[in-house]
């Protein structure tokens, strides 16, 4: 019997090979995008271990990372743009919320104030990320591989469970912990008169951030807790933004 696209016309048959042709393409980008973002991780981990096996303390240990951390983190600003073009079924707003503030804790916080670099709650929160995205990256590239471990798969749509809280508390302290030295220094912030005529202060912006992580952490936290029941129980989920 003949397939549908042997009866079609010409130039369903060239719709048909282009689709193909641009399937190829996006999988091929997000591999390679998946393998790397694994790798930058696992580089990450190879450095942090070696630093503290090595000097036998966390100290330092952000130093010697931040410039691997820094890149890897804001590299990962193109998965907003995946789910932008529509090359992934997530959710930008998701996405967006999840990646923005991570480079806002790199950039702005970790990387600007030197004096909490050594702050215990910068290593929990680094790890838990490291943890989190070494499993998250060899998710997506097995998966695109059809050659999914199913261990993969169970650290994926578990792990979160305990590593979101942990992160999210390595976050708030860690910003805690900068609240000091920005009141200090007064940095970042704006102070009238200017001829702007504008005024911001960035000590009072941090605590509107810690206060948003109430509203927004939740709804990143279900939304995974949907996908748990969608991938590992095969539950169909609407989502509302969706
Ligand atoms: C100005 C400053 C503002 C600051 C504001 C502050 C507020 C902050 C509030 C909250 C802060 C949270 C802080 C976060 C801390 C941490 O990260 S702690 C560490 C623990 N973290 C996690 O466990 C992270 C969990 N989150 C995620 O996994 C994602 O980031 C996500 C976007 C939240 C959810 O992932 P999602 O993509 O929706 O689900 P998946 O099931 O993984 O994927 C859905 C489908 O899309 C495919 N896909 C996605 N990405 C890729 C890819 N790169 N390559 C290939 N495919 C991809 C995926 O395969 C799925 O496809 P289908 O199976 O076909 O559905």
């Amino acid at each position: 019997m003949a397939s549908g696209e042997e009866d079609g016309t010409v130039e369903e048959k060239e719709t048909n090979n282009k689709k193909r042709t641009k399937g190829a393409i996006v999988t091929a980008w997000l591999t390679f995008y998946n393998i790397a973002m694994t790798a930058g991780w696992l580089v990450l981990t190879v450095a942090m271990v070696k630093y503290y096996l090595q000097k036998g303390t966390h100290k330092g240990l952000y130093r010697n990372i931040a410039r691997t951390l820094k890149f890897f983190q804001t590299f990962a600003l193109l998965e907003v743009g995946h789910c932008a073009i529509g090359i992934v079924r997530t959710s930008v707003i998701v996405t967006g919320v999840q990646v923005c503030s991570r480079i806002f804790m790199v950039w702005f916080i970790t990387n600007s104030i030197r004096q909490i670099q050594n702050e215990e709650s910068v290593i929990l929160f680094v790890v838990v990320w490291t943890v989190t995205e070494i499993t998250r990256y060899s998710f997506y590239t097995f998966n695109l591989l059809n050659h999914l471990p199913y261990f993969i798969k169970w650290a994926r749509y578990n792990m979160f469970i305990v590593m979101y809280p942990l992160g999210v508390v390595g976050e708030l302290l860690t910003i805690h912990a900068a609240l000091p030295y920005v009141r200090r220094s007064g940095m970042y912030s704006l102070r009238l008169p200017n001829k702007y005529n504008v005024s911001f202060d960035y000590y009072y912006f941090l605590i509107i951030v810690m206060l948003s992580y109430i509203p927004l952490f939740p709804q990143l936290y279900f939304h995974m807790l949907r996908q748990r029941r969608r991938v590992l129980h095969g539950e169909i989920i609407v989502e509302k933004d969706e």
